[in-house]
């Protein structure tokens, strides 16, 4: 066993996902919140990351610090037990990472609910993918292993913020891999948040699954290709809707951001726009998957606005998540001060 304490999920919990005994989901209906949560068992390091993220809050409450959970990276559909195969939602994780270190930089404390392995704060500035941290490095004359000369001084500022996020205890890990990870833990996180009222903020950059296999239909092997003819037919049903819950329930007087993807400019501010109606929450930021790094729109119950960077920002490699988190913060800042004016 090694030594590692730390929660891993992608890893299939082959103990709970094919419970046989569960009832078939009914067919062709809206899967009702409750009914999935009380039809599924929790991942088994659940009770873990309550302590960890309670923890994490009476820390930062005490220091009236405000609190953020960022959620970041793709959810996963397992379609067996012991996962081969998978449907994925597309997410590098870059929005989430981006996003959490520019709330860093303006004193929010983060709760970082991402996918296992996905782009983390400040590394990714340095990941095995984009720009492969080998490439920084050099051997100096006695053998030693250094960071090149033309990378010092923006390594340095990456290292500062990051080991100041560390020692200060201010960015807590938490991950998830399956879309069934993320419902429970985005649960357990909110109603542990729902303690610090209007001073949590919640900001849903993750891509979350609207279809999951429910765990009856879930095969415990490899689904075997020369079997049913060699045709693999899915059936999935709709995730429960979440952000509902999520703002009637889980944390009603927290300000909640979600993000919407599409890749058809023609319905992106229509569907964001139905998104808010349909959750009543108070912030979605609408995005085309083409343009995401440079351009999003913010939709509230007031208004609709463009956030862009200029062609000069882009050439210079400024993140707009330089622009979207000061704007957020506003808006968090209002709904602070509206909160408390009505007693809440
Ligand atoms: C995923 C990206 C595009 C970032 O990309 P990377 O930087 O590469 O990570 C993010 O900005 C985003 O739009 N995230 C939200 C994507 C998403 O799944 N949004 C859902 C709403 S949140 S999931 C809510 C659930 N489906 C429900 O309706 O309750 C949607 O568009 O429908």
């Amino acid at each position: 066993m090694s030594g590692d304490k730390r929660v891993h999920t992608s890893v299939p919990d082959t103990e709970t996902a094919i419970d046989r005994n569960l009832p078939e989901f009914p067919a062709a209906k809206p899967i009702d919140e409750d009914n999935y949560f009380r039809l599924h068992k929790p991942p088994p390091y659940l009770s873990q990351i309550s302590r960890d993220v309670a923890e994490f809050i009476n820390y930062h409450h005490l220091q009236k610090r405000k609190i953020v959970l960022v959620t970041s990276g793709g959810t996963t559909v397992p379609l067996e037990n012991n996962t081969v195969r998978f449907i994925d939602n597309f997410s590098a994780g870059t929005r989430g990472a981006t996003s959490a270190e520019y709330f860093l930089e303006n004193g929010y404390a983060v709760v970082f609910l991402h996918r296992e392995f996905s782009l983390l704060p400040y590394s990714r500035h340095y990941s095995h993918t984009t720009n492969c941290f080998l490439d920084y490095m050099t051997e100096s004359k006695d053998g030693k292993v250094e960071v090149n000369a033309e990378f010092q001084k923006e390594m340095i500022v990456v290292l500062r913020k990051y080991r100041y996020a560390q020692s200060n205890n201010l960015l807590l890990l938490v991950p998830f891999t399956t879309v069934h990870q993320y419902l429970f833990t985005l649960k357990l996180i909110a109603q542990e948040l729902s303690v610090i009222g209007s001073d949590a903020l919640f900001y849903l950059a993750a891509a979350v699954s609207d279809f999951f296999l429910p765990s009856s239909r879930v095969p415990e092997h490899k689904i075997q290709s020369q079997e049913s003819g060699g045709k693999l037919v899915v059936d999935l049903e709709p995730v429960p809707k979440f952000l509902s819950r999520l703002v009637d329930s889980w944390a009603p007087i927290s300000m909640i951001v979600s993000f919407k993807l599409e890749t058809d400019s023609s319905i992106l501010i229509k569907k964001a726009r139905g998104a808010l109606e349909r959750y009543n929450h108070q912030l979605v930021i609408g995005n085309l998957l083409q343009s995401r790094k440079y351009e999003v729109v913010f939709v509230t119950q007031e208004s609709e606005r463009w956030v862009r960077l200029s062609q000069e920002q882009v050439d210079a490699g400024i993140d707009i998540e330089s622009l979207i988190i000061p704007e957020v913060i506003k808006l968090h800042q209002s709904s602070i001060e509206e909160k408390k004016k009505m007693g809440l």
